[in-house]
């Protein structure tokens, strides 16, 4: 693997245009409409978007199962078109669905799918990853008895094995409880400081928050925001003040820097402003001038989920 530079992307794509033919006389879908980006090297790198908006359909792309309509794709410098096999040496791919043949053990799948990629039997690391995904006390278990956790991370493992630079998770979290999810999230955390650079889509923003260096937003088939994860959390503007009063709330007060003003309960007033209009404590001041006596304050920031559901919603379809 050296087609790629420290100075370059791990992946780079120029606008990429996928037209699905129609079925049965229907209409062209455009799934993908012009799609420019970079994923640096050696970043944790987000895919977001609402369902249908073309995610799948990129990661396909880049693992070789869907064909592009136009535009091009380099992984770790290598065209996948002019240099599809070693485009695709370059990138493993951990799919939504676990499928795996039952009644092979952990270290078989490991073996079958290096025996895949043509790695020859001395550079194998079947025992190597099996112990980085903590599964080295289920190398001989058939897979169909692992949990789900265990399968899933069997899977990394798998998408691994020909050691490619680049490793694309699709969803790896959908449908997994909260302590499996922590469990991936650490697992991903690890390879990605092992230096591999790591592509994920999640439906979970609290996931891209808390794993991602960098987000995309495709909507639609384009791509609406491109950003380091705090600046794109910077964007939200909007903060919350949770106020609980010593009385009743019979008026709600009034302050040109609010955005909204409602009451919770009987004691409790929910206040959202623009940060950069207003601070909490010129908002407390007012409060009190007008007669309200606050006895316990909270505060809210806005979220990705905040910025997400902005972005999204103001696209036209
Ligand atoms: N084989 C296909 N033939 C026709 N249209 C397709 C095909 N695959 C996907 N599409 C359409 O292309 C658009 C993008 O789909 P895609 O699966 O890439 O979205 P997604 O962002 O991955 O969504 P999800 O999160 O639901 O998986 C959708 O409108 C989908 O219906």
């Amino acid at each position: 693997m050296t087609a790629s530079s420290p100075a370059n992307p791990a992946i780079s794509i120029r606008d990429l245009v996928k037209r699905y033919a129609p079925a049965g006389g229907g209409e062209a879908k455009l799934a993908l409409k012009g799609v420019s980006f970079d994923v640096p090297q050696g970043e944790i790198f987000g895919l977001l978007g609402p369902n249908g908006a073309g995610k799948s359909t990129l990661i396909n792309i880049m693992a070789g199962l869907v064909r592009k309509t136009s535009g091009s794709v380099d992984i770790w410098g290598f065209d996948i078109d002019r240099d599809q096999r070693n485009a695709k040496r370059a990138i493993g791919i951990v799919p939504q669905e676990i499928v795996f043949d039952p009644f092979f053990t952990p270290y078989e799948v490991l073996e079958n799918q290096a025996g895949l990629y043509g790695v020859v039997k001395h550079l194998r690391r079947s025992e190597e990853l099996l112990r980085a995904v903590h599964l080295a006390d289920k190398r001989d278990a058939y897979a169909r008895s692992l949990s789900g956790g265990m399968k899933r991370r069997l899977l990394i493992a798998k998408a691994l094995v020909h050691q490619p630079p680049v490793l694309v998770l699709d969803e790896p979290t959908a449908g997994v409880d909260v302590e499996l999810r922590r469990q991936l999230w650490e697992l991903v955390t690890e390879m990605n400081r092992e230096g591999v650079t790591i592509v994920l889509t999640t439906h979970y923003l609290e996931e891209a928050e808390e794993l991602c260096d960098r987000i995309a937003i495709i909507n639609h088939g384009e791509l609406i925001a491109n950003k380091p994860t705090r600046e794109l959390v910077g964007m939200a503007r909007e903060k919350v003040l949770l106020l609980t009063l010593a009385n009743p709330v019979v008026d709600l007060p009034s302050h040109p820097g609010f955005i909204r003003c409602q009451a919770v309960g009987e004691h409790g007033l929910e206040i959202t402003y623009n940060k950069d209009k207003a601070n909490a404590g010129e908002l407390l001041s007012a409060l009190q001038a007008q007669g309200f006596s606050v006895v316990d304050v909270t505060t809210k920031e806005a979220d990705l989920e905040d910025v997400f559901v902005r972005l999204t919603a103001s696209v036209a379809v």
